[in-house]
């Protein structure tokens, strides 16, 4: 990609923040991201204001069943936030640069702390579906085969040219969301791992599974990184969670078979628990952070 190329980059994400800015009052400190089955996130946020992806300048469109494809605008427990009802994943054919522009609009609308939700295939045998796993730290297959969205000449009107991602997942948030599962009375289901993104769409085979979990992975999916990697740069903090929404298949003896509708299904299960966690965790924020 060009210098050029870059900087068109940069202004189409200046038009599309510009346009939701003269769209709506609410200027948001928080951005949340929906996972597959969990758009009811966005059902909590009051006076909501909402605008459909395919009405707003340069967003690409949702294609994947579960992801709604609105942004929401309004408050969630006192916080101005915007969310995500609906994300976009590298299978769905947009280039990894398009995909994490949402990342980049919210940093220019105001957003400091982004919240990632998704649905993930459990690798850790000590998980069950339905936990909650607060992910502590990345692998990025794509990113070895030379996917990364920062790929490209630097924008340092949004970030360094090497940008750090050991501290990617805020450890102070992870410490929050620690403690208010455990007021919530939620420690039973709660897990802190590794979660490995792969560019799907086809499910991982056996021999991956065991791959990845040799590797230190507790989880599979197919999103999240990208946008954390899109955010880091741009200096907003992260936290995410991936609800086990299956458990992988890891042995040649299984009869089990991976699929969206199971996916979906436990998103709905647990849909009433992940929405107070992170709306818990949101209306505490300025207790615990600097947003
Ligand atoms: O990561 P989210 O968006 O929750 O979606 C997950 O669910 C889908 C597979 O069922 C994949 O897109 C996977 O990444
Ligand atoms: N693998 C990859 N992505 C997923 C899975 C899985 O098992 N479950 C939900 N998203």
């Amino acid at each position: 990609m060009s210098e050029s190329a870059s900087s068109e980059r940069y202004e189409e994400c200046r038009t599309t923040a510009d346009w939701l800015l003269s769209s709506t009052k609410v200027r948001p400190t928080v951005g949340i991201v929906c996972g597959s089955g969990m758009g009811g996130l966005a059902k909590l946020l009051k006076d909501p204001q909402v605008f459909k992806y395919s009405d707003i300048p340069n967003f690409p469109q949702s294609t994947v069943h579960g992801h709604a494809g609105q942004l929401v605008f309004g408050t969630l427990n006192g916080k101005p936030c915007v969310c995500m009802q609906g994300r976009f994943h590298l299978y769905e054919g947009y280039t990894v640069q398009k995909i994490t522009l949402p990342m980049r609009v919210f940093k220019l609308m105001g957003v400091k702390t982004v919240f990632l939700t998704n649905a993930a295939g459990g690798l850790n045998q000590d998980y069950k579906v339905g936990d909650v796993m607060i992910i502590k730290d990345h692998i990025n297959m794509p990113g070895f085969a030379g996917i990364n969205p920062l790929f490209g000449p630097n924008d340092e009107r949004f970030g360094v040219r090497f940008p750090c991602m050991s501290d990617a997942y805020d450890r102070e948030l992870r410490q929050l969301a620690r403690d208010v599962a455990s007021e919530l009375g939620y420690s039973d289901f709660l897990q802190e791992g590794v979660y490995c993104v792969l560019a799907g769409p086809s499910f991982e085979t056996i021999a991956e599974c065991r791959m990845l979990r040799n590797l230190g992975a507790d989880a599979v999916g197919m999103s999240t990184v990208h946008e954390v990697i899109t955010a880091r740069h741009a200096g907003m903090r992260c936290f995410a969670m991936s609800l086990i929404s299956n458990m992988s298949v890891m042995s040649y003896d299984s009869q089990e078979k991976a699929n969206h509708e199971e996916v979906l299904e436990t998103g709905r299960l647990r849909a009433k628990d992940l929405e107070k966690l992170v709306s818990t965790i949101v209306g505490r924020l300025e207790h615990n952070s600097s947003s």
